[in-house]
Parts: structure tokens; sequence; C-alpha cells
């Protein structure tokens, strides 16, 4: 029997960019270096590295936003930068983004209700009473009121702002989306609540995720598997979690060691205690209301 086809795969993708100025002249960047890699049906790949890395960029070649030099990028089987492009605005609707810095993902003119909807508007033909119906069970699902919709950005947290921004990422039923940092901007205690919702909405909506992140305690706490990337190489691979004492790379390493244990009492110094404090700080911060 043949294997199910992955939902996104990546084969020996290179993107490079030309830095441009009168300080950068001709500097060729190696943002990814072929990049192979896979994901299933509601897995989430936690991509790490270093600033500078590669992460965000491999995100937009994913997205199929930034068109690498070589290499191919299937999402459901259709090759994103081939010519097919009628299958590829097909399957665009089910691959969304949520960013980091949730106030300039939206317009600030625009109410919650207003941005939740363009993806609606775009690809739907829901009349004005099932978009707002519609809209109202998003910022439900989402942990908000539905008399939010009527809210602008400015009246919102960090916290229920990136909860807008995950409502619009979720509108069309996405079958991936990609998360760039998306809790790195918010405080502990916020973020907690947005990786929870995560996975919640993993569950209930059958998603996966590409969660890109410097902090291997929030990628602990959402992803199935591991990618750690430097100088736009994927240099070390976990396939569970449960292995994330077993990283070696320098560039690992040093994620690990910036893994601070929540708690005192487990600040032993060593690295493999700091790898542990990584995989249960989870548990530490919810067991402690944090
Ligand atoms: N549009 C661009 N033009 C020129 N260089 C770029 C562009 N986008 C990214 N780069 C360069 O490519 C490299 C990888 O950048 P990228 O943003 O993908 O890294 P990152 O791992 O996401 O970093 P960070 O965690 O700081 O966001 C960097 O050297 C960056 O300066």
């Amino acid at each position: 029997m043949a294997a199910a086809q992955p939902l996104l795969e990546l084969r020996d993708v290179s993107k490079h960019f030309h830095g441009g100025g009168i300080f950068k002249q001709g500097r060729k960047v190696q943002a990814n270096k072929q990049i192979s890699l896979s994901l299933g049906v509601r897995e989430c790949l936690g991509l790490v590295g270093e600033s500078g890395s590669g992460k965000s960029t491999l995100g937009r070649v994913i997205l199929g936003i930034e068109k690498p030099e070589s290499g191919e990028v299937f999402f459901q089987g259709v090759n994103l930068y081939g010519k097919d492009k009628a299958a590829i605005r097909q399957v665009r609707r089910d691959l969304q983004v949520v960013f980091q810095d949730c106030f300039s993902s939206v317009n600030p003119r625009m109410t919650a209700g207003a941005s939740i909807s363009e993806p609606l508007e775009n690809y739907t033909r829901l009349n004005y009473r099932e978009q707002l119906r519609t809209v109202g069970e998003l910022l439900e699902l989402v942990g908000l009121n539905p008399e939010d919709a009527y809210k602008y950005p400015h009246q919102f947290s960090g916290g229920q702002l990136q909860r807008v921004c995950i409502a619009r990422a979720i509108s069309l039923r996405p079958k991936l989306i990609v998360l760039d940092e998306a809790v790195s901007s918010l405080d502990v205690v916020v973020q907690k609540q947005i990786l929870d919702l995560l996975s919640k909405l993993r569950e209930e909506l059958d998603m996966s995720y590409v969660f890109i992140s410097h902090d291997l305690s929030a990628v602990a706490h959402l992803a199935d598997r591991l990618a750690v990337m430097c100088a736009g190489e994927i240099v070390e691979r976990l396939d569970t979690m449960e292995d994330i004492h077993c990283l070696t790379h320098p560039v690992s390493v040093a994620l690990l060691d910036a893994v601070l244990p929540a708690l005192p009492e487990n600040r032993a110094g060593t690295v493999c205690d700091i790898a542990a404090a990584a995989k249960t700080i989870g548990e530490e911060r919810s067991s402690h209301g944090i």
C-alpha cells in the first residue's frame, strides 16, 4: 500500500538574497540551503534557530510568497511555485500565517470583525448575515466575545489582538498555519494561554502548524517534531520532543541553555538538566497557574 501523501513537502529548497545599498554591495546571503522536510496532517513542526538562521524566510517559502531559486514546495500535492495557478489559488486558502506583531498585522482603521471577514470575502460567497454569524463563532472559538467584532485594534490587549489574528487565520478552516514567532512578543502568562489555545484549535480543527520560534520552551509546549536551523541549513532534527535532551549541535545546546527553568529548585546548571527543564517547563507553568 502506498504511503499517505504528506500535507507539506519541501525538496532541496534553496533561497538566497543579494544585499542592497552602498554598505552591502554584492554580498550574497544564503538564507535557506538545500532544505528538505515534510509535515503530516495534524502535526506541528517546531522550527528553531538563532536570529538570522533563515527561519522566517523558510516560513515565507512554505507560504508560497518567497520563490526559492531551486527546489520544490508541495502543499496538498500542488507545487506552490509551479504552473497550475488555479490549483495554487485553490490550496492557498488552506495555508495561513500568524505573525509575531499582531498590531502591524491588522489595519488599525478596521474593526476586528472586518479584519476577520477579509479572507471570507476573498474566498467565500457568504452573505452579510452569514459573515456576521461566522465572525461571532470565530471570536468565540478563540476565547473572545462576538461583540468584540466591533472593536478597533487599539481597544485590545496584545494577547486579545493575537486571538483576533488567530481567528482571521482559521476563518477559512486552513490545513496548515505558519506561526512565525506568534507568541514571542507576549508575556509568559499570555504566551501560555495562546499556546493552549493553539493546541486546542489544532485538535478541534485538524490543523498542522509550522511553529517558528527561538524559544525552545514554547516550542516544546506545542511541537511534535523539531528542526534546528543554523546559517540557512537544518543542522539537527528530532522526530519526537521526548528526545529534546539528546540535542547535540552547538546551536541546539545554546538554545537549550537559553531556557531558564521556571523554578529555582530546577536550576541545577547542566545542559542536560536544562534540557529536562525545557521539556517540563510547560507543566511547571500550568501547575503554578501561569
Ligand atoms: N528581503 C531580504 N533581503 C535581503 N536579505 C534578507 C531578506 N530577508 C532575509 N534576509 C536575510 O536572510 C537571512 C535569514 O533571515 P531570516 O529573517 O529568514 O532569519 P530568521 O532566522 O527568521 O531571523 P529572526 O529570528 O531574527 O527573525 C538574514 O541574514 C537576513 O538578513
